[in-house]
C-alpha cells in the first residue's frame, strides 16, 4: 500500500536553512516526548498509541452497535460539538456520495448533526424533519457537561420518547467519560448503551476512538481500514530521521515559516468532499497552538471554488500567509469533456480530457502563481480518497500537531482559552454557582 507524501519543493525557498535546521534538530526529541510522555500535557497522549492499541473486541462492539442502528433507523443524529463531532463529520463527508440524499440505494441511515450550535431555527427544523421518522441519537461529550449538545439532546430525546415511548432508550447511544459528567449519570440511569472516551485522549484527538468510529461505522464505512491506515502512518512516524519523517518535516517547516512572519496557514483542497477535513484540522491546530499570545491561525479554502473569491487576497493581499494543499492523486470516478461539432463555447481543445486533468492543471497553475506571489505552498499527496488513506492523513496531522506545538513552545493538549466565553455565558444565564459573576457581568452591561 502507498503512503501519503509531503512535498516541500515550494516551501524550502521561503525559509532560512538554519532556522529549519534548528527545528529539525529538536524534532527527534519532541517525537520522543510524544512517544514517552515526557513533554507538556503528557496526560493527554492516549491518541499516540490508538491505532496500534485499539482492541479488536472494541472494534467488533462498535460494528455491532452500528449494525443495530443501520437495521433499525432511517436517520441517526450525532449530537456533539468540537472534537465530539468534527472528526466523524469530516470522515463521513469525505467518504459519502456527494449527493447521498438523492441516491436510492442508500442502505445506511442518513447522518445528521445537532448540538454543534444553539440555533433555534436549526433545532426546530431538525425536529420538523424527524417527526414521524424512525431515528436514533448518538450523543457524544467527553466532559458530559457541554451546554450546546446537552440542550440539543434534551430536545431530541423528548421527541424520541414521544415517538418511541418506553423503547426510546434502545435508539440512543452515549459516548462519554467512564464515570464523570451529567451525560454519564443520565446514561447509567436510563440504561443507554455507552462507549467510553479514554481519559487520556482530548476531544480534538478523539476521532479514532468510538467518538469518530461509531458514527463512521453507522454511516456504513470501513473503520478497520481507517484504523489500518492510521496504524501504517504511526509506524512510519516512528522513524527517527528528519529526512524520512513527514510529520517532523511539516512541523519544522511550518514553525520556520512562522518565524519568517507567516502567521496564517490556509488548508487548501481541490475536492469538495474534503471541506470538512479542513474544519476538523482547524480545531486540531487552532486549539493546540493558539495560546500564550502565539500560534499560526488555521484557515481553509475550497478550490477552485474560492479562487473566484479568496483567490485575489491569497495572490495579492498581505504576505503573512502560507498554504497547505491536499492533493488527491486519483479520483474515484471518471468523466471526460465531450466534443461538440459547433464548438460555440471554444472548449473543443479540452475534448476527451478527463475533468481531473483540468483540475490538476488548475492546482499546478495556482501553486505556481501563489508561490510567485510570495505564498509558500506545502503539498500533501493523498493517493486516493478512501478510508485507509484518510486514516493515514488523520494520524499524520495529529502527530505533526503535537510536534509543532512543542516546537512553538506551548502545551498542545490543553485549551484554557475556550473557558472565557463559557464563564460569561453562564453568568448571563444565571447558572447556579455563578452568582458573583452574574452580578459583575450585569453591572458591566448596564454601564
Ligand atoms: O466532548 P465535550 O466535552 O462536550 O467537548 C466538546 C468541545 O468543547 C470544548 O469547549 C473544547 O474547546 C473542545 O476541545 C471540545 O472538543
Amino acid at each position: 500500500m502507498k503512503k501519503i507524501k509531503l512535498d516541500l519543493k515550494n516551501v524550502s525557498p521561503f525559509v532560512d536553512e538554519a532556522t529549519v535546521e534548528k527545528y529539525a534538530e529538536k524534532a527527534s526529541d519532541f517525537r520522543n516526548d510524544l512517544l514517552n510522555g515526557t513533554g507538556e500535557g503528557s496526560d493527554f497522549l492516549g491518541w499516540v498509541e490508538l491505532p496500534s492499541n485499539t482492541p479488536e473486541e472494541l472494534v467488533a462492539e462498535i460494528e455491532d452497535v452500528a449494525t443495530h442502528f443501520r437495521n433499525t433507523v432511517d436517520v441517526l443524529v450525532v449530537v456533539g460539538i468540537g472534537g465530539s463531532y468534527l472528526g466523524a463529520k469530516a470522515v463521513i463527508d469525505a467518504l459519502s456520495h456527494s449527493f447521498d440524499m438523492m441516491t436510492q440505494e442508500n442502505e445506511n441511515p442518513i447522518i445528521l448533526y445537532a448540538g454543534q450550535n444553539i440555533n433555534e431555527d436549526y433545532l426546530s427544523e431538525l425536529k420538523e424533519v424527524l417527526r414521524g421518522v424512525t431515528f436514533g441519537i448518538c450523543v457524544i461529550s467527553k466532559s458530559g457537561t457541554t451546554t450546546e449538545p446537552a440542550i440539543a439532546f434534551r430536545v431530541l430525546k423528548a421527541l424520541l420518547e414521544e415517538q418511541e415511548g418506553e423503547d426510546a432508550s434502545n435508539y440512543i447511544v452515549a459516548i462519554t467519560d467512564k464515570e464523570k459528567g451529567a451525560l454519564r449519570t443520565l446514561a447509567d440511569q436510563k440504561g443507554y448503551k455507552t462507549f467510553v472516551i479514554p481519559d487520556n485522549v482530548g476531544g480534538r484527538y478523539s476521532v479514532l476512538t468510538p467518538v469518530g468510529l461509531l458514527p463512521i461505522a453507522c454511516a456504513g464505512f470501513d473503520i478497520k481500514a481507517l484504523i489500518a491506515g492510521a496504524k501504517e502512518m504511526q509506524k512510519h512516524l516512528l522513524l527517527t530521521s528528519f529526512e524520512s519523517n513527514i510529520a517532523m518535516q511539516y512541523a519544522a517547516f511550518r514553525n520556520a515559516l512562522y518565524d519568517e512572519g507567516k502567521k496564517l496557514e490556509i488548508l487548501v483542497n481541490y475536492h469538495p468532499k474534503l471541506a470538512n477535513i479542513s474544519e476538523w484540522w482547524k480545531q486540531l491546530y487552532g486549539e493546540s497552538e493558539g495560546k500564550d499570545g502565539k500560534g499560526i491561525f488555521p484557515a481553509s479554502v475550497n478550490f477552485t471554488t474560492d479562487l473566484h473569491s479568496m483567490g485575489q487576497y491569497i495572490q495579492d493581499g498581505e504576505r503573512t500567509l502560507f498554504e497547505t494543499v491536499l492533493s488527491v492523486a486519483l479520483p474515484n470516478q471518471e468523466i471526460a469533456i465531450p466534443e461538440t461539432e459547433e464548438d460555440l463555447d471554444n472548449l473543443n481543445y479540452l475534448a476527451g480530457k478527463r475533468l481531473d486533468d483540468v483540475n490538476k492543471s488548475a492546482e499546478v497553475a495556482t501553486t505556481l502563481a501563489h508561490v510567485d506571489g510570495g505564498v509558500p505552498n506545502f503539498r500533501i499527496i493523498i493517493p486516493r480518497l478512501d478510508a485507509y488513506y484518510l486514516g493515514q492523513l488523520i494520524y499524520f496531522f495529529e502527530f505533526a500537531c503535537g510536534l509543532s506545538g512543542y516546537m512553538l513552545g506551548v502545551n498542545p493538549f490543553d485549551q484554557p482559552g475556550v473557558e472565557a466565553y463559557k464563564k460569561n455565558m453562564f453568568a448571563l444565564l444565571g447558572k447556579p454557582g455563578f452568582e458573583d459573576e452574574t452580578e459583575e457581568i450585569n453591572k458591566r452591561i448596564e454601564e
